[in-house]
């Protein structure tokens, strides 16, 4: 197996068959629905609320609510259908979450899509909580994760996971690699290619995206939807702190396994740190359409897809991404 990472690859262009990059067309759909760009802002505490994900579902972006808040999830869903827009909240597998799993179904609500978010996302903890939920709510779209292997991808897809979300420890906010030695840090665009393989389902690539191409090389090598956490934690709408330094304007982004998240130092993954402010968030995605359409572009077609076809190359071998 080669292991790469997005700072390894450049994908090879091919004739242009367009007449301008406004003719690409950049929509993916996943699951019941479909999205402007498969992007979809990272489910944590710095990264999404509830303004925000009223905002990007209103203007038709897929987004994930954490699921950090534990007594807000069923209120979000009701609040969510009530405004006539889709409800996509995440869950754990501890006890609690499954009495929240049976309140929603007690109370007939139903949200689109829920996602299972755990650190070791390959585990049986993670194969019953699946199994609970398509029992107790047969129509929502099931998101697993997180895993870093082929073997990974099929127990959760067999377990009956719609689609299955790759990265253990690549993301800027984690120490995972650091202390305890394993992931797929340094080489997470390699285990999306890997595990895309093995999947017979839509895959998510999760951490290690740092620009906006890395969002073309994901879909290259096989994601359908990237999550993307600190390239987005600097706005406006981001719930983190704003904080000024030498006169400069930062927010605070930190790990959803961080002393920071849990209130206290045990089993700690995730660090703190901040992230220059960089205005409303309308236009990073903007931004990240406009590149997407553009590398549509060098890839010679009009539709996402297209992607997937681009030859690449290997330009050097480094594993600092993420550090
Ligand atoms: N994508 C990534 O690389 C990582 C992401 N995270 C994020 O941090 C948040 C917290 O994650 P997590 O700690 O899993 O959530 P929880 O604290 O809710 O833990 C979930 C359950 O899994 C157990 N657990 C956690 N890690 C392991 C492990 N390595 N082996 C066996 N059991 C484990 C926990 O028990 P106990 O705590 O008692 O072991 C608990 O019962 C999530 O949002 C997750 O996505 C965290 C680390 C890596
Ligand atoms: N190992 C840890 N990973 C974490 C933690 N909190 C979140 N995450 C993961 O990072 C991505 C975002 O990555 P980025 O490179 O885009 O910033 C996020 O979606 C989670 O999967 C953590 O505390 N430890």
């Amino acid at each position: 197996m080669q292991a790469f990472d997005y700072e390894d690859i450049q994908l090879v262009p091919n004739k242009c068959i367009v007449r301008s990059r406004s003719e690409i067309d950049t929509k993916i759909k996943f699951g019941p629905m479909t999205f402007k760009i498969p992007v979809v802002p990272a489910n944590m505490q710095t990264i999404i609320d509830e303004p925000l994900a009223i905002w990007l579902a209103e203007n038709d972006y897929f987004y994930i609510m954490h699921r950090f808040n534990e007594d807000e999830r069923l209120p979000f869903v009701r609040r969510m259908h009530q405004r006539g827009l889709f409800a996509s909240i995440s869950v754990g597998v501890k006890p609690k979450e499954y009495e929240l799993i049976n309140d929603l179904a007690a109370a007939h609500l139903v949200p689109e899509y829920i996602t299972i978010d755990i650190a070791h996302g390959h585990a049986d903890t993670v194969i019953e909580m699946i199994h609970h939920i398509k029992q107790k709510l047969p129509g929502v779209f099931v998101i697993a994760g997180n895993v870093g292997t082929p073997e990974g991808v099929r127990e959760l897809e067999n377990a009956g996971a719609d689609a299955t979300k790759v990265g253990i420890g690549p993301g800027k906010a984690c120490i995972t690699k650091l202390k305890t030695g394993f992931g797929t840090g340094g080489w997470q665009l390699a285990a999306v290619r890997l595990c895309s393989k093995a999947a017979s389902k839509p895959i998510i690539a999760d951490g290690g995206i740092r620009y906006n191409g890395d969002i073309a090389k994901s879909v290259r090598f096989g994601a359908s939807m990237c999550m993307i956490g600190s390239l987005f934690a600097g706005h406006e709408e981001s719930p983190g702190e704003v904080i000024v330094k030498d006169g400069k304007k930062f927010k605070t982004y930190y790990g959803s396994a961080s002393q920071y998240q849990k209130g206290q130092y045990k089993n700690v993954e995730g660090k703190k740190l901040l992230v220059p402010y960089r205005g409303k968030i309308a236009e990073t995605l903007r931004e990240m359409q406009e590149d997407l359409q553009s590398s549509i572009s060098y890839a010679g077609g009009r539709e996402l897809i297209s992607l997937r076809k681009v030859d690449y190359v290997i330009v050097k071998n480094s594993i600092f991404n993420g550090d």
